[in-house]
């Protein structure tokens, strides 16, 4: 089952001098796993917010998008003024139970009623990946997203995403500068250039 398909999709950002990426064809199918790869600058992010539909090409086209997105950016962008559980239910209301298994799986369930603004960014990172993972996403973004987190917590992090994979498969498109923080390292890349 094919979850995203673009054809010959460019992107020319309004002002740039010259198109972000140029003619990329990507199908994505369920359960696979994907990493996109390229200097600083080549268009990686770009590529993965396009996946997620928050930008447009601007020639080219998207021909399958229909499915549920895990997005987890390079910075967590929580909502500061929510605790962590609320966090978690603002995407998936009713889902506490699970929000609370999830928190018990990254070690972070003595922070529920914390406001995230006084979380530290590795705790923050984690979260995050909570609210990716809780949505049941059909694909999940990780955009150098557990880069900051120290061994440990990086292994637990990969882990709960395997498990989690597991019960509610999805296919998963990672950037990493490290290709030694790869939850997936044998999957398909894509460099762009
Ligand atoms: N919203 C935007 N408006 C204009 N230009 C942008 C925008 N977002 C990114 N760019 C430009 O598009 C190019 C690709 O950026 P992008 O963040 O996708 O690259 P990247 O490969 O993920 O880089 P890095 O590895 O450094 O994170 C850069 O030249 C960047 O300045």
């Amino acid at each position: 089952m094919i979850l995203f398909a673009a054809e010959d999709a460019s992107l020319h950002y309004a002002g740039s001098p010259n198109p972000t990426f140029r003619n990329v064809t990507l199908r994505i199918k369920a359960r696979e796993n994907l990493r996109l790869c390229g200097p600083s600058g080549a268009g990686k992010t770009s590529l993965m917010r396009l996946i997620a539909g928050l930008e447009a090409p601007t020639s080219g086209k998207i021909t399958a998008h229909a499915c549920r997105i895990g997005y987890c950016f390079s910075e967590p962008r929580l909502l500061a003024n929510l605790s962590v559980l609320e966090n978690l239910l603002f995407v998936a209301p009713g889902f506490e139970a699970e929000a609370e298994d999830l928190l018990r799986c990254v070690e972070m369930e003595a922070f529920r009623d914390n406001p995230a603004r006084n979380l530290s960014k590795g705790q923050a990172q984690r979260i995050a990946l909570l609210r990716a993972l809780i949505v049941r996403p059909d694909i999940v973004l990780l955009d150098e997203a557990l880069g900051g987190l120290d061994l440990p917590a990086w292994q637990h992090s990969r882990e709960l995403v395997i498990e989690r994979r597991a019960t509610y498969p999805f296919a998963l498109v990672e950037i990493s500068h490290d290709p030694t923080r790869l939850v997936a390292p044998h999957g398909r890349t894509i460099t762009l250039t």
